[in-house]
């Protein structure tokens, strides 16, 4: 069997992860606005809507209470604490897609990603990285969505980020977010199922 004739791949799980301040919120927003037939999860958190955050659109906005009732229920496939807030990722919609043979993508952090490769080897685990120290810094600070003490948190968070990158699959560095999203969009097309 040649490349070409081979069956496609059936629908996989993509996880686009990589430090706080990289990009991942803002490429994941420009996939949804461009790419309107890629499916992204929108996870749960007990973190306060920011500025311009739509319940339901950017994140499930939960209390706490809720938070632990999901995560004991089993309802969500993987989820984690993350610089004093709960986060997690719904599991009935992703296992509706993936049961359909439709791709998913998750933006989630590290510990999330960690969990959906145990749980799920087949998918593909993506990082996004920084050009540079400086400018992952300069990012998240010129963000202007928190305070001191959580840059401080999310900083020293983003430097065992980043030294988990040869965990993942793939590695795009965000020097653009139109170049991001295109290389990430490119990685979710499907793919030969094996080569003879
Ligand atoms: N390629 C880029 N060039 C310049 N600025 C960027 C780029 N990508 C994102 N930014 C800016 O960096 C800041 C952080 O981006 P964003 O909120 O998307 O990061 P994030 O990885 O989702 O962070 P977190 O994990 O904390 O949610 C934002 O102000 C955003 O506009
Ligand atoms: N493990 C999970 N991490 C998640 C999920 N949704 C988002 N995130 C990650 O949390 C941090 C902080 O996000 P922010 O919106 O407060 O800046 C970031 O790394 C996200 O990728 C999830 O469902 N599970």
């Amino acid at each position: 069997m040649t490349v070409d004739s081979a069956p496609a791949r059936t629908a996989r799980l993509t996880v686009l992860s990589g430090p706080s301040g990289v990009g991942k919120g803002s490429v994941y927003a420009l996939v949804r606005q461009r790419y309107p037939d890629v499916w992204l999860s929108v996870s749960v958190t007990t973190r306060k809507p920011r500025p311009g955050e739509v319940d339901g659109r950017h994140y499930h906005f939960v209390d706490r209470a809720e938070f632990q009732r999901m995560a004991a229920a089993g309802e969500l496939l993987e989820w984690a604490e993350y610089a004093g807030n709960g986060y997690g990722t719904p599991r009935a919609p992703v296992e509706r897609r993936l049961a359909a043979g439709l791709p998913a993508l998750l933006e989630i952090d590290l510990q999330g990603a960690r969990q959906v490769r145990d749980a799920m080897p087949e998918a593909r685990l993506v990082f996004l990285a920084p050009p540079s120290w400086d400018e992952l810094v300069r990012r998240l600070v010129g963000r202007g969505t928190e305070d001191a003490d959580t840059i401080r948190r999310r900083l020293e968070l983003a430097r065992e980020e980043l030294a988990a990158e040869p965990e993942f699959d793939v590695t795009i560095v965000n020097h653009s977010i139109e170049q991001a999203a295109a290389e990430l969009v490119a990685l979710l097309a499907p793919t030969p199922s094996k080569q003879l």
